[in-house]
Formats: C-alpha cells, sequence, structure tokens
C-alpha cells in the first residue's frame, strides 16, 4: 500500500473550528499544499522549515501511533494538512481501516482537488480561500469538487471561509451563493501566527467584527459564524 507523508500527529485535542467544533478529535497533518496562503498557520507542512520531520507512513504505521498517543481515549481522527488531497490511495486505506475500528474520520481541504476517498469520509470541511491570503480560487474546479460530493453520498459536509477583511467578505458571500444548499461557516482569520502569549483578545475582537457584519447582513441568514476555539485557549501553540 502506498504511503503518506505526515509531518505530525497529535491529540486527543478539542477540533476548534467548522462544523464539527467542540469533538474531541486525534490530528494526523499531512505534509505538502498546493497552496501558499500568506496567513497560512501551518506553514510548515509547505515552507520546507520542517522538511527533515516529514515521515513516509502506511495507514498502519499511523494507527499503532496514534493509539500510542491516546489508547483507546478517541473515536474521531482529523485529518488536514497541509493538503491532504494531494494524497491517493493511502489514504483510502487508512480511512477504511480508522472506520472499521468504529473511528469517525474528518478532512480538511481547500477544495482544490478531487480524490475519490473524499467521498468515504465522515465529515468532510472544504475552505475556499479568499483574496487575502494571495491564492485564486478556479470556480470550475470547486463547482466539480462540489457536485462530485453531491452526488458521492458523503455523509456530512460543510464549507468554510476565512475572513481577514471586507474583501474577504465579499468573497465568502460569492461562495455562500454559489451553494447555497451546503452548510456554511464563517471562520474569523488570525492575523499573526507568530506571535507568542495570550491572543485571545486580538481574536475576540476580530470575532466581535465578523459578528456585526453577519448581524445585519440579510444574506447572510443561514451562515454560521465561528473563532477558532483553540486558539483562544491555546493561542498559537503548535500541536493543539
Ligand atoms: C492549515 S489548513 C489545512 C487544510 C487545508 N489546506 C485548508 O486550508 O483547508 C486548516 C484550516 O486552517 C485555516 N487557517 C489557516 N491559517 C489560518 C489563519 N491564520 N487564521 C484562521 N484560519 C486559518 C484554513 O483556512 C483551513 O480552514
Ligand atoms: N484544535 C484544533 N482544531 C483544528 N481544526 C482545524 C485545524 C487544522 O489545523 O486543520 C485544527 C488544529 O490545528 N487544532
Ligand atoms: S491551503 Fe491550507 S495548508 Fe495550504 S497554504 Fe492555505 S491554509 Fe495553509
Ligand atoms: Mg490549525
Amino acid at each position: 500500500m502506498s504511503k503518506i507523508p505526515v509531518i505530525e500527529m497529535f491529540g486527543p485535542t478539542i477540533q476548534g473550528e467548522g462544523a464539527v467544533i467542540g469533538v474531541k478529535t486525534m490530528f494526523v497533518r499531512t505534509y505538502g499544499c498546493d497552496y501558499r496562503c500568506s496567513w497560512c498557520d501551518s506553514a510548515f507542512t509547505w515552507d520546507g522549515s520542517a522538511k527533515d520531520k516529514v515521515r513516509m507512513l502506511s495507514a498502519d504505521d499511523i494507527i499503532v501511533e496514534l493509539t500510542e498517543l491516546a489508547g483507546n481515549n478517541f473515536n474521531c481522527v482529523t485529518i488536514s494538512g497541509g493538503n491532504p488531497a494531494l494524497i491517493g490511495e493511502g489514504m483510502m486505506d487508512l480511512i477504511v481501516k480508522l472506520q472499521e475500528r468504529g473511528i469517525k474520520v474528518a478532512i480538511e481541504t481547500q477544495g482544490s482537488k478531487w480524490q475519490d476517498w473524499l467521498s468515504r469520509v465522515d465529515m468532510l470541511t472544504i475552505s475556499p480561500k479568499p483574496p487575502s491570503s494571495g491564492m485564486t480560487t478556479d470556480w470550475s474546479v470547486l463547482d466539480t469538487l462540489m457536485s462530485r460530493i453531491k452526488t458521492g453520498n458523503v455523509s456530512s459536509y460543510s464549507l468554510k471561509v476565512v475572513v481577514f477583511g471586507d474583501e474577504d467578505y465579499e468573497y465568502a458571500r460569492t461562495v455562500h451563493e454559489r451553494y447555497p444548499d451546503v452548510p456554511f461557516y464563517l471562520q474569523t482569520g488570525n492575523e499573526d501566527v507568530t506571535e507568542e502569549g495570550d491572543i485571545s483578545c486580538r481574536l475576540l475582537g476580530r470575532l466581535e467584527w465578523l459578528f456585526n457584519k453577519v448581524i445585519v447582513d440579510p444574506r447572510m441568514n443561514n451562515a454560521r459564524v465561528l473563532p477558532q476555539l483553540h486558539a483562544l485557549i491555546w493561542h498559537n501553540k503548535r500541536g493543539k
């Protein structure tokens, strides 16, 4: 079976973002991304700074390590990155083996690439990137991916857009209106992912700003607004 490039595994922790916020989960973070978001809080997955920490692991290796970390103290694994959707068949193997053990699988991806195994996951988060990231959305790729998700009967999926400013907010509206039937989450941006110490005041200020945008906006009547909950508690600490 083909192997998966893993940069870190951690947990149990609490899912801090999106539709499954608050759920106890392990994290598996894959290496490599096809994007280069200006504000990426996990840039070590692609900027080369942690290249020497990458390990090529099989599904069985990963399950053994998760069990060493947490015993049976979890029933959810979140696979993030980087972009886990860059990885092919090794990922199908991991998902199936986790599910055979009664473990739910959540995925975080930006929606730039389809993989057949995406339709097998229990909780799929698609997070297209707003203008402040410096990335450009290929709408035809995203349209195809969203329709594959729909026809693939994915058990639970949602869209999540990080918002740093007014231009990002406009972009978020565009995404929500393009896929109106898909549960939609707005997430506050963390403008400084290197700041040490307590950043909760700064993040809560951004959350209040985003609340106020949504409160007066009838086009966001079906959206949900969330912070990165883990960043409020653990700030910029890695592996939380
Ligand atoms: C590090 S990414 C990895 C998964 C995938 N590449 C993606 O972007 O969806 C995980 C989530 O963190 C979000 N994120 C990254 N940097 C952030 C920041 N500075 N502030 C808020 N959210 C951020 C991304 O938008 C994404 O929803
Ligand atoms: N607690 C916690 N929740 C998260 N939700 C998405 C994360 C990610 O980096 O993909 C993340 C993370 O890194 N930590
Ligand atoms: S797509 Fe995700 S991992 Fe890749 S650079 Fe953007 S936020 Fe970071
Ligand atoms: Mg994170």
